[in-house]
């Protein structure tokens, strides 16, 4: 098996610590040559990169480790970028949840118009980072995480129509189907899912287990009796549980499919506003939360030189999915994963420009995504409406068209009214002025 060198963009990730775990825990399925941590912001990096030295001295002491901030040396030589950046860090997380929500509007990291500012604000540093990628290593495989994935995928698909070795991905799906196996007391292995939509925006039409039946109306019938929470609901915040709680709402008012728990923003705008606290947003919780965590533990590490006592590099479906994606297209395994591709006829009656988040076939090759044929009317209008919103807000980047920003956030569900887009448009506008082009 070939040994890889990896490169971790945004190396001071608060996901950092699980992904290098994920990878001492698949080296057999992955093999390490070398893995390096690359971010803009030295201080949040050398704590995990110290953290990063001991876990892989203890655990794959053969792998060479290292971090740094010079993106010449982070992208030399490289097989694999793992991408999971955050321009602007939590400061600016912080204003897309709390400047909506001051007018009255959701406000959320990658929905409704905290989704559009974080999308006009990742472009920027994605399209960086494929260029600098490609000048040093042409052929490397660029894994992205870095969110609004949907925003990021389509940018990107439009700058780099005819470079095949960029996947965006996202690992909401996959903790669903953790979330199913263990309702139903199944091996998540042996389950496969058909699923469409826009990321952040899908639904699982069906689960299949081994024997090839439809374990969804099971799943369904256990959702609606108010029986569904995370795989890992011990270690979720309050948030986390509320959202999956409304999946039972989602089900009783639109029982074909299992919908991705993002919906809930598009589907019951209103409803969800009113149980958000505009004092004290996902980004409060996760600073007192995963962040001090995080960095407390790896600092306790760094400080102790070992981390064979450590909690916080629990194996995550974060860490062991961007792993085993990796292994997939490395070793031409050809397993099955949701991911988000360019349409080209996978969904019969959308465009072939929408990027679709779909089930596909993984190998050296990229992914084989599996048809989905014609999908019913209440789908397509709610996909098209947010393909036309995600596309103009790519347009109002590319363009510096503030016409078209303020036409995407009019078209977004969360949003609608064009006098209240306009008025979230220019506060966000005035915070996102050191990192979005002049919209005119
Ligand atoms: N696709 C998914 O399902 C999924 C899941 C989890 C997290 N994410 C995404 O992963 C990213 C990281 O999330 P987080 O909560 O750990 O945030 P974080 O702020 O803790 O980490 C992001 C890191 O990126 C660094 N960074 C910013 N701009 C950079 C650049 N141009 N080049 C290199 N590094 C840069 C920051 O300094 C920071 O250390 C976010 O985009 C988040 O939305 C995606
Ligand atoms: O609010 P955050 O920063 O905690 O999370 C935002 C991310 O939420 C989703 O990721 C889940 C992931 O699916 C699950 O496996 C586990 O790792 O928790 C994450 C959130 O806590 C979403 O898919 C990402 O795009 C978001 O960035
Ligand atoms: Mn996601």
């Amino acid at each position: 098996m070939k040994k890889n060198n990896i490169v971790l963009v945004g190396g001071g990730s608060t996901w950092t610590p699980g992904i290098l775990k994920a990878m001492t825990t698949h080296l057999d399925q992955f093999a390490l040559n070398r893995v390096v941590l690359y971010d803009v912001d030295a201080e949040r990096q050398n704590v995990i990169g110290e953290f990063a030295k001991i876990l892989f001295q203890e655990e794959a002491p053969e792998v060479e480790v290292a971090y740094t901030t010079d993106k010449e040396v982070a992208y030399r030589d490289v097989d694999f970028v793992f991408c999971q950046m955050r321009t602007g860090g939590f400061n600016m997380r912080e204003q897309d949840e709390k400047i909506p929500l001051s007018l009255g509007l959701i406000g959320q990291e990658t929905c409704g118009p905290g989704g559009f500012a974080y999308g006009l604000r990742s472009i920027r540093d994605m399209v960086e980072m494929v260029n600098d990628v490609r000048r040093l290593s042409p052929d490397a495989w660029i894994l992205n995480y870095t969110n609004p994935a949907a925003i990021v995928a389509l940018a990107l698909d439009r700058i780099f129509p005819d470079d095949n070795r960029i996947l965006n991905i996202c690992d909401q799906p996959v903790n669903l189907m953790r979330s199913y196996a263990k309702l139903i007391d199944h091996d998540v292995n042996k389950l496969e899912p058909t699923y469409f939509g826009l990321n952040h925006f899908g639904w699982f039409t069906a689960i299949y287990d081994e024997d090839g039946n439809d374990v969804a109306p099971k799943i369904k019938e256990i959702a609606l009796n108010g029986g569904f929470s995370p795989v890992d609901a011990e270690q979720r915040d309050q948030s986390w549980l509320d959202t999956y709680a409304m999946v039972e709402d989602m089900l009783k008012d639109f029982p074909d499919y299992l919908p991705n728990t993002y919906l809930q923003y598009y589907l019951y705008p209103e409803y969800k506003l009113a149980k958000l606290d505009p004092h004290f947003t996902r980004t409060d919780e996760v600073r007192a939360g995963r962040e001090k965590k995080v960095f407390a533990e790896c600092a306790r590490i760094v400080e102790n030189g070992t981390a064979s006592d450590s909690s916080v590099v629990h194996n995550d479906a974060h860490g062991d999915m961007m792993v085993e994606v990796a292994a997939s297209i490395a070793n031409n395994l050809r397993k099955t994963y949701i991911v988000i591709v360019r349409n080209d006829g996978i969904v019969a009656n959308l465009p072939d420009d929408v990027m679709i988040e779909v089930a596909a076939s993984l190998g050296k090759n990229g992914p084989a995504p599996y048809a989905v044929g014609q999908i019913d009317t209440f789908y397509k209008g709610l996909i098209e409406g947010q393909h036309a919103f995600e596309k103009l807000t790519v347009e109002a980047y590319l363009e510096g068209s503030y016409t078209k920003a303020l036409q995407a956030l009019t078209l977004n569900r969360t949003v609608v009214d064009a006098k209240k887009a306009r008025q979230v448009l220019d506060a966000l506008i005035a915070a996102n002025k050191d990192y979005w082009p002049e919209l005119k």
